[in-house]
């Protein structure tokens, strides 16, 4: 289920090109009235002004919460290009060239790894083409020039590299932490709701499992929390090599839940049976004993317009009907 929108981790894209296009808008601006007033360079002047119009337009869109990932696309392909007409066409001493050092932070934080490592990747190379053509030969040695531009850049690449490597890493293991149980390892609720947002979006039928252990609470005082637990681990063990593949929820205590997706009402019955059965018949040890457990479970099956909490306390009311009738049981 990887189409889980996990928690943002990071500033979100939308937010950076929001603060990118004030930026790119007020400086092209400035150099649009340089270029035009002082300078009399009408056709750079002309790219400027539309470049500060559609980065003004990407601003106002942001503001009005319509962000598209185009639009960052789009304003860092013009950033990019005036950056390297700059380069080439303005007086070299201008210095338009180190604007592109500046590059690599914007792909990265806006593009991620691999299309920030691509994009960096091709910047140097056209930077460095134009610093060796562009380079005065009777003062420098070009390839003077072009050495210490490509060693301050690739300084600035790498550590958006390293930065965004060890970003992404971090990013993994909040989302893991947030979105796992901490005593069994299997999903948490808030996993269970943002899966359940994801997959009724796409799967025609959805069924719910609850999973609740029987008179769970007689092994705790019976052989203590400790092995209260292990007896819980063992369980959303068991329950996860049953159903092969899919997520397991745990809603806290002794309760699991199950997503089965685009599956007939009998065929989620017949996956219930081999979760009830596989626990029926594992063993579960404390210290000194051997301990065999049953477990109840109420499905229900999402209907139309229905909410997470709704379905949810549908598959509810079925175990409490399970557990009423005798535990041990399947109700749908
Ligand atoms: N060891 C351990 N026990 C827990 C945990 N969370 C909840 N419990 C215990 O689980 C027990 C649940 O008890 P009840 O809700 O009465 O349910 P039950 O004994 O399983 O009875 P039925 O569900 O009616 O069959 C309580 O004793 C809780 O203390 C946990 O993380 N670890």
């Amino acid at each position: 289920m990887s189409t889980r929108q996990h928690p943002q981790t990071s500033v979100p894209p939308e937010a950076l090109h929001k603060w990118l296009s004030i930026l790119v808008c007020a400086l092209h601006s400035v150099y649009f009235l340089l270029n035009m007033l002082l300078m009399q360079k009408i056709g750079l002047g002309a790219v400027q002004i539309i470049v500060a119009a559609f980065s003004g337009y990407c601003f106002y869109s942001s503001l009005k919460e319509r962000y598209q990932p185009w639009q960052s696309y789009t304003l860092m392909a013009l950033l990019t290009f005036n950056i390297l007409a700059s380069a080439s066409l303005m007086e070299f001493w201008a210095g338009a060239i180190f604007w592109s050092l500046a590059l690599p932070l914007w792909y990265y934080n806006l593009f991620g790894l691999k299309k920030g490592f691509c994009f960096s990747a091709m910047i140097v190379m056209f930077s460095a083409a134009i610093l060796y053509l562009r380079t005065d030969t009777s003062l420098f040695m070009p390839y003077r020039t072009v050495f210490n531009f490509t060693l301050a850049y690739s300084s600035v690449w790498l550590m958006c590299h390293i930065y965004e490597v060890q970003r992404q890493k971090t990013s993994l293991f909040l989302r893991a932490l947030a979105l796992q149980d901490a005593l069994t390892g299997v999903q948490n609720r808030h996993a269970l709701k943002a899966d359940f947002s994801a997959v009724r979006k796409k799967a025609e039928s959805i069924h719910m499992l609850i999973i609740d252990v029987d008179h769970f609470k007689t092994i705790n005082d019976k052989f203590g929390h400790d092995i209260g637990d292990s007896v819980l681990i063992k369980v959303a063990n068991e329950i996860k090599q049953s159903i092969q593949g899919l997520s397991v929820y745990r809603l806290g205590g002794e309760e699991f839940v199950v997503l089965l997706k685009g599956i007939s009402d009998i065929q989620a019955y017949e996956q219930a049976e081999v979760i009830r059965k596989t626990i029926e018949q594992a063993t579960f040890h404390s210290h000194t004993d051997a301990i065999t457990l049953t477990v109840s479970i109420g499905i229900s099956s999402l209907q139309p317009g229905q909410e997470f909490t709704d379905f949810l306390r549908a598959a509810d009311v079925k175990l409490y009907q399970a557990k009423h009738e005798g535990r041990n049981q399947i109700r749908n």
